[in-house]
């Protein structure tokens, strides 16, 4: 046994030392490049004192090239190199331009049979795959970019459809060290011979190893791992709306995040419009944000929560569950509708009317809340000409009566209130000749006009309406009352209102999620009014016209500033990817389809976790958002992260919260049965008493997941134990996974919202590892700490 043991050791070591071989040849060739990159630059920068704006420009876009190449390059990639694929003949020895075969299919006389009744074939290419390609001096493939069609069979070669792959690895490397490598055989059946020496097998199961590793709080790529039926997904065309379903664990969101590298690698300048992803919580986002950057895309994906879509807007709070539902249902686009209108008339704090007669200086408005002007007075040819509350309003009704946004119809109401002036002074009657008629008409509305009674007037009678303004209009119960009758229930509308008198008068104050979709649809609804732009001076584009052109000292100093405020203006992506879909309500789809008008879209969910409970009030808004493009599905299967048995706990709670829904397959079992546990009479004890034994079990993290108002109380329990654990709101946990999970009380979980069993079951769904359910007072546990929601 020991000389067996030793026997694989060796193949092993010599292996590892061939693909050590490779990777230095790889690192030899990179620094080459880096050379001439570096090269580049210096040249580029002794061209600088050239002055004409084209040498400018092709210095600039010289340097662009070159530092992009160098930041690539000198990124710290943990396993730069990390699989190959050694391959049979291709069909018809056709090269493609990365320098492999082209041929997916082995050519007809790649396997013979040896004479012994068994069957032999020569390994007839080899390939490197990495997260980038890099060429040789003579352009032959050192490694393959794993986004590459050469690489596609690294990813898709199954046992069963092997195509010309003989032999998968998967290489583990940390910076310029191979560590191991890992050996599946595609076809086991042949006697395969490189170099003329038997092809060696080492080890098995690089899935299950990074499967079992230890996790973070960081995401971490699935490059070296990726599934067949994932890699389909990673690559399907982009040309329209790809739909991927599939339950917790099966890869739904390291699939989206692949796929947005592999779309920028594809087509890279029609990307260059950005694409958004879109994740529901910003610790979603925090957890995710890593994968992009280590597969060396960074800079055109905006990874967002969708409370954090819209600018100058932050959801930092939470709404109950019943408010939440009212906000985020469709009936609030006609409510907002009715509120962007009602509110030109509401009482706002700090603006005032003038006096009724027009005539009071502004500076001495007072602070407080004042209702609009109800009439208007003007002097003209010295007489006074008086617009009394019922024409103002007539005059108002006539306009609304369009469908601009409201702070655009302003110009058309100043336009009709000057009508109204000069038919009431008479004067159109004194000039019967018209062209003196329209002169006299010219000379009025300018006197009028650059009044200051009269700009007043117009600021208090028609004001810019803000999206915060009406939204803390709209916590005036009676106000909202009248903007959502018959549409909201009177209790619904009171409700809203509550919540919304946290906003303070004018409109500052902690937002939720529901919040931000809300100030979303009513930026579209009030329009902003135009005005000449403020330009920062960037004294090349005066030179040239070319916003890409500036010095590389001016793009380094300011590349992230720039980077920065490119993101914050942009509001339409070429392409958009919607993370736990299911759970977006529908003002939010509206908030996220705005973003996406001509994008195409990956949309990425599970609706036996949906926190929504009006699913079909959401399919009508994503159906709006997707519009008619054509949609493609697929449902991935296999569960990933949760060993068999702590998905077989979480699939009861499936089959009442979704009955007849099929749960992933669990993809490997650890024989750990989850634990079941009572809390005593102090429950922050017992769950911090049961944090610290998962602590001592895990060498990772551990999440600790609680309902939602018990999220303040969770974080005292846990004060002290460091940084690996964590507590979360049940909401909070969507999307993130630990080594280990303390589910605490999943009766209080269950029973917080109409959608609670589904978030129950997305709390079940987060540990990969180990599994605590410690039961409360709530759940009515049985003997063996088992609570009522998880026995048969
Ligand atoms: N092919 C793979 N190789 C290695 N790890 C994988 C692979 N596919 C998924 N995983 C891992 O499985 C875990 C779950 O993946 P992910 O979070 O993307 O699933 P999900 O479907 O989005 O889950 P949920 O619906 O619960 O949010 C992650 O740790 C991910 O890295």
């Amino acid at each position: 046994m020991a000389v067996q043991d030793a026997a694989v050791d060796s193949v092993r070591d010599r292996e590892v030392g061939v693909e050590q071989d490779h990777l230095d040849q790889v690192y030899r060739r990179l620094e080459e490049k880096i050379h001439e990159a570096e090269f580049l630059m210096d040249d580029a920068s002794r061209r600088a004192q050239v002055g004409t704006p084209g040498a400018l420009a092709e210095r600039d876009a010289q340097v662009f090239r070159a530092g992009l190449h160098l930041n690539r390059l000198n990124s710290e990639f943990e396993d730069f190199l990390f699989g190959r694929i050694d391959l049979l003949l291709g069909k018809d020895g056709v090269r493609g331009p990365d320098g492999a075969f082209t041929s997916v299919e082995p050519a007809d006389d790649a396997v013979l049979p040896d004479g012994d009744g068994g069957r032999t074939a020569r390994i007839a290419e080899t390939l490197h795959i990495g997260r980038l390609g890099v060429l040789d001096a003579d352009y032959a493939p050192l490694v393959i970019d794993w986004r590459a069609p050469a690489a596609a069979p690294f990813y898709r070669s199954t046992p069963k459809d092997p195509g010309r792959v003989v032999r998968r690895r998967v290489i583990r490397s940390k910076g310029r060290r191979v560590l191991g490598v890992e050996d599946d055989l595609m076809r086991p059946e042949l006697t395969a011979t490189l170099n003329g020496a038997e092809l060696p097998v080492v080890g098995d199961g690089a899935l299950m190893a990074a499967l079992g590793r230890a996790r973070s709080h960081a995401m971490r790529d699935i490059v070296s791992s990726i599934q067949a039926e994932q890699d389909l997904v990673i690559r399907a065309p982009a040309a329209s709306v790809t739909e991927v379903g599939g339950g917790p664990g099966t890869g739904k969101t390291a699939v989206a995040l692949h796929r947005a590298a592999y779309l920028l690698y594809q087509d890279r300048r029609r990307y260059a419009g950005g694409i958004l992803v879109v994740s529901p919580t910003p610790l979603l986002v925090a957890y995710t944000e890593g994968v992009l950057p280590s597969l060396g895309e960074e800079g055109q994906v905006a990874i967002r929560a969708v409370g954090s879509l819209v600018e100058g807007a932050e959801a930092t709070t939470y709404d109950s569950p019943d408010v939440a539902r009212i906000k985020g249902s469709s009936r609030m686009v006609k409510v907002l509708r009715k509120a962007a209108r009602g509110a030109l008339t509401a009482s706002r704090p700090g603006s005032a009317a003038p006096a009724a007669d027009g005539q009071l200086p502004f500076d001495d408005a007072p602070a407080e809340a004042a209702a609009p002007p109800t009439a208007l007075r003007a002097v003209a040819f010295g007489s006074r000409i008086e617009l009394d509350a019922g024409e103002l309003d007539r005059i108002r009704q006539a306009v609304l009566g369009g469908t601009a946004p409201v702070n655009l119809m302003r110009p058309r109401a100043r336009r009709l209130i000057l009508d109204s002036l000069w038919t009431k002074s008479g004067a159109g009657r004194r000039h019967p000749d018209p062209e003196l008629a329209a002169e006299a008409r010219q000379a009025f509305d300018e006197d009028i006009s650059t009044e200051p009674y009269f700009t007043a007037f117009l600021d208090a009678w028609w004001p810019e309406l803000t999206p915060r303004g009406v939204l803390a209009a709209m916590a005036d119960q009676r106000l909202l009352a009248r903007w959502s009758r018959r549409v909201l229930q009177p209790r619904e509308a009171r409700l809203l209102a509550r919540s919304l008198q946290r906003l303070g008068p004018d409109g500052r104050g902690p937002l939720s999620v529901h919040d931000v979709a809300l100030l979303d649809e009513l930026q579209g609804l009030l329009g902003v009014p135009a005005r000449p732009r403020r330009r920062e001076a960037e004294p090349l584009d005066q030179l040239t016209g070319l916003d890409e052109v500036t010095t590389f000292a001016d793009r380094s100093a300011s590349r992230r500033s720039r980077t920065e405020r490119l993101e914050e203006e942009r509001t339409d992506y070429a392409h958009v990817i919607v993370d736990e879909a299911q759970d977006l309500t529908p003002m939010q789809w509206r908030l996220v389809g705005r973003r996406g008008r001509h994008a195409t879209w990956t949309v990425v969910g599970d609706p036996a976790q949906s926190s929504w409970p009006d699913p079909d009030d959401a399919g009508a808004a994503r159906d709006e958002a997707l519009g008619t493009r054509p949609r493609r599905a697929f449902t991935l299967t296999v569960n990933y992260r949760n060993p068999a048995e702590i998905a077989e706990v979480a699939a009861q709670v499936l089959a009442v919260a979704m009955p007849g829904m099929e749960p992933p397959s669990a993809v490997r079992s650890t024989g750990l049965l989850p634990r079941f546990a009572q809390a005593g009479d102090d429950l922050g004890a017992s769950v911090r008493a049961e944090a610290e034994r998962l602590l001592g079990e895990v060498d990772g993290t551990v999440g600790v997941v609680v309902a939602m108002d018990r999220r303040g109380g969770a974080r005292q329990w846990l004060a002290g134990l460091g940084d690996r654990v964590v507590a979360l709101g049940s909401l909070e946990a969507k999307g993130l996974e630990y080594d280990a999970t303390v589910v605490v009380s999943p009766a209080e979980i269950a029973d917080e919202s109409p959608a609670g069993l589904r978030v129950l079951y997305v709390a079940l769904t987060r540990a990969t590892q180990r599994l605590t359910v410690l039961s409360g007072e709530r759940d009515a546990a049985d003997a063996d700490g088992v609570p009522d929601l998880l026995r048969d």
